[in-house]
């Protein structure tokens, strides 16, 4: 793990195994390349059973990749996946895996009911058909034909696959990226009716509060490596970064030299100065005579996926990123 890593979040209580018990996942050094391109470069992760992970990135930064190495769909170049101390592989058959890819092809001129219920008979230990559609926020769709599926509703049938061996351990790339806002709040709802009984979760997303609001865990990583580990308050604090707005006439650039900035955005005539050291620079700013409408706010999310993921020749966080005047951000190194 490196510098900007912290503790992950403990397991639920009920989920751990037996003492001594193998994580659910153990990555070590996974390193995968697509000719030039180092998709995964030195990934090293341990998700204990009963956690939910949220695997954060912009886009190109592994995380498919990742998840396909982990499900042993991808080869690696080097390093080692396990899950549930075994290869990956074997628990797929096993069923103790359900996976979603991003993108799925479905098998078209059957019924929701019997596309279930043909993949749920490929397990050892399937759940009941109506579990599956309930879990999956299918109830009333198991009589309609696969193909008359809409996109949010297609998307579901692929969670209901996954759900459909009962496995320990469910891994999701991308869910709800076709979903409408009251999909994603069913599908949600039976997330956590899945974590509810001690199962674990890795889902990749780009929305940010998705993130926030359902992960245990959220692991970021850019340009195939991890940059960050932690719960979310914990990422947060780690950019240990706080917003200052304040109203300012004139000129500007005076602003970026101030204690305790790291950025600078204006907006007209207001200045959102990313901060290190919010106090030192309120102290500065009131020297200056400058606290017109003055406002602090501590770091969301957001602030601190882009302080983690801008990209520069060396990581440490927070380092300086400095916006211009149209608030276009460019590094500072
Ligand atoms: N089969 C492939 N052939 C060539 N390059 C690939 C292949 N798969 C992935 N890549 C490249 O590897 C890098 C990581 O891609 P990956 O799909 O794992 O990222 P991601 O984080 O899942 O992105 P997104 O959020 O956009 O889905 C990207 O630069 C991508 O173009």
């Amino acid at each position: 793990m490196n510098a900007n890593a912290v503790s992950p979040a403990p397991p639920a209580a009920d989920a751990t195994g037996s003492p001594g018990a193998p994580p659910a996942v153990a990555l070590s050094e996974l390193t995968k390349s697509f000719g030039a391109v180092r998709a995964v470069d030195g990934l090293s992760l341990e998700i204990p059973r009963g956690q939910t992970v949220a695997l954060l990135g912009p886009n190109g930064a592994g995380k498919s990749t990742a998840i396909g190495m982990m499900l042993g769909l991808i080869a690696p170049d080097s390093g080692r996946a396990e899950i549930f101390g075994g290869r990956p592989g074997q628990a797929v058959r096993a069923g103790r895996v359900g996976a979603m890819p991003q993108e799925g092809g479905l098998i078209h001129r059957v019924t929701v009911g019997e596309l279930i219920r043909f993949v749920a008979g490929t397990y050892q230990d399937p759940l009941p058909l109506e579990r599956i559609l309930a879990g999956a926020g299918l109830g009333g769709l198991a009589g309609r034909r696969v193909d008359k599926l809409s996109g949010g509703q297609a998307q579901r049938v692929r969670f209901a696959l996954a759900l459909a061996g009962d496995p320990d351990l469910i891994v999701l790339d991308e869910p709800t990226s076709a979903l409408d806002v009251e999909a994603r709040r069913e599908f949600w709802d039976g997330m956590r009716r899945f974590a509810a009984r001690g199962k674990t979760i890795l889902f990749s997303t780009h929305y940010l509060e998705e993130a926030d609001e359902h992960a245990d865990r959220i692991v970021v990583i850019d340009r195939g490596r991890i940059v960050a580990d932690g719960t979310s308050r914990e990422i947060k604090r780690v950019t240990a970064l706080t917003t200052v707005g304040v109203t300012v006439t004139g000129e500007t650039s005076w602003l970026a030299g101030l204690p305790g900035v790291s950025a600078i955005e204006i907006r007209g005539d207001r200045a959102r100065l990313r901060c290190t050291d919010s106090d030192a620079t309120v102290v500065a700013l009131a020297q200056a005579g400058a606290v017109r409408d003055l406002e602090v706010s501590p770091a969301d999310l957001e602030d601190a996926f882009v302080a983690l993921t801008a990209h520069r020749a060396t990581p440490p966080v927070p380092s300086p990123v400095r916006t211009g005047p149209a608030g276009q951000e460019e590094s500072a190194v």
